[in-house]
């Protein structure tokens, strides 16, 4: 199979779609890879060592989109993007459809089949290929908050762990999944006083056994999620539906009521996000603030590590890209009812439920697709 990796084009994103070390492994299988020039040079892959790892060059994204028959990429794709994809043509990336009527639009005109990184499931019920940008976010979600709550930019003027005789920062944490488990890890190192909220009570009681008192838990009912935002110094929105957006769990009229110089980091923004005035930001400019409360919203976050981010992101793709080089999407999914859950756009339907009820489309049964 030809399989194509374009540079990614998104606001500071710097990850790549596969390193060399993938591009190795996809060669030994005996398929081609075609990499955009500089793809990776912002984390240190320069065009030769995606030579030396048996890939060819490409001059353009454009020629990449023109003859790939995979497409590999990190970030949803882009208008310019989506709008070169194609029938017959397989996208395997992160896509995040609920949230965005235009991209959906878009996938659907095309005839691709696009399968999301992340609504590809496992065994024990995870998200394997979230789960590693999940961890990333999360742990770097105390570390951007901590930053916006110094007063220059725009926070309380706290620091997260306080110092002897000066109590520590309040931390809520809405949703104890990957993102809300490494969030609450972090602030918790940092010396903050931590507490995850979620719906799940086998959750709660999972990461109670794993920290004992160092993390408190606490069951997200709407009255308990409001008392402890309007306390919080520092929010996390870490909740998620699997390939649905986000639900609103902090509306406007509750955030104008929490503490001035409070920040939220809404880390679930991909998915649309669980704050009513969240809306996306970028790294180049990722903080505002509405009600005195300061929002960081960055939809890709591990692009700001983007070498650390890339490698983790690859030790889960590789298996599921070399299955699908190997056999076909079409077989592939027909093999692994985990990597089928992925499926959210084929020929011109969407295949994925969440997806269609969120945006008003026909429901294309993933059994009708393989058909
Ligand atoms: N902004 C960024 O750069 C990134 C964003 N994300 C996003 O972060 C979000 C969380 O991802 P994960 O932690 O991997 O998901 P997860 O599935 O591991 O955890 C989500 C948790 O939310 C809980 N939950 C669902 N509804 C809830 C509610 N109403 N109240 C309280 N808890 C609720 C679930 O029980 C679950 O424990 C997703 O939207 C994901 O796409 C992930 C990585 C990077
Ligand atoms: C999951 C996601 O949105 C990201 O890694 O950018
Ligand atoms: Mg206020």
């Amino acid at each position: 199979m030809l399989i194509g990796v374009p540079k990614e084009i998104k606001n500071h994103e710097y990850r790549v779609g596969l390193t060399p070390s993938s591009v190795r492994e996809l060669v030994a299988h005996g398929h081609k890879v075609q990499v955009e020039t500089m793809a990776g040079a912002g984390i240190g892959f320069a065009d030769n060592d995606y030579v030396a790892a048996g890939a060819t060059i490409a001059a353009s994204a454009s020629d990449i989109f023109a003859s790939a028959e995979m497409i590999i990429k990190v970030k949803e794709p882009q208008k310019v993007e989506y709008e070169q994809l194609r029938e017959g043509q397989l996208l395997f990336t992160y896509l995040h459809l609920a949230p965005d009527p235009d991209q959906t639009a878009g996938l659907v005109k095309s005839g691709v089949t696009a399968i999301a990184y992340e609504t590809v499931t496992d065994r024990a019920g995870g998200l394997p290929l979230l789960a590693p940008m999940s961890e990333v976010a999360g742990r770097m979600a105390p570390q951007v908050g901590a930053a916006a709550l110094q007063k220059a930019n725009g926070g309380r003027g706290m620091l997260l762990g306080g110092v002897p005789g000066v109590a520590p920062a309040k931390v809520v944490v809405i949703g104890g999944g990957v993102v809300g488990t490494n969030a609450a890890r972090i602030a918790a190192g940092m010396g903050a006083d931590v507490i995850i909220l979620d719906k799940n009570v086998k959750r709660l009681t999972y990461l109670d056994d794993l920290y004992g008192p160092r993390i408190k838990t606490q069951y997200a009912t709407i009255d308990d999620t409001e008392a402890l935002v309007l306390e919080a110094d520092m929010v996390v929105g870490a909740v998620l539906v699997p390939g649905a957006a986000a639900p609103k769990l902090i509306k406007k009229e509750q955030l104008s009521r929490m503490k001035p110089g409070s920040v939220i980091v809404d880390v679930a923004i991909d998915q649309g996000g669980c704050f009513e005035t969240s809306k996306a930001t970028t790294h180049a400019d990722p903080t505002y603030i509405v009600d005195d409360v300061v929002h960081y919203c960055v939809a890709n976050m591990p692009g700001a590590v983007a070498r650390t981010s890339t490698f983790a992101l690859n030790n889960a793709t590789l298996p599921f890209a070399l299955a699908l080089a190997d056999k076909g999407w079409k077989k592939a999914c027909q093999d692994d009812p985990h990597l089928v859950a992925g499926l959210n756009v084929h020929a011109g339907k969407i295949t994925y439920k969440a997806v269609a009820d969120a945006l008003g489309y026909e429901y294309l049964p993933i059994e009708s697709a393989l058909a």
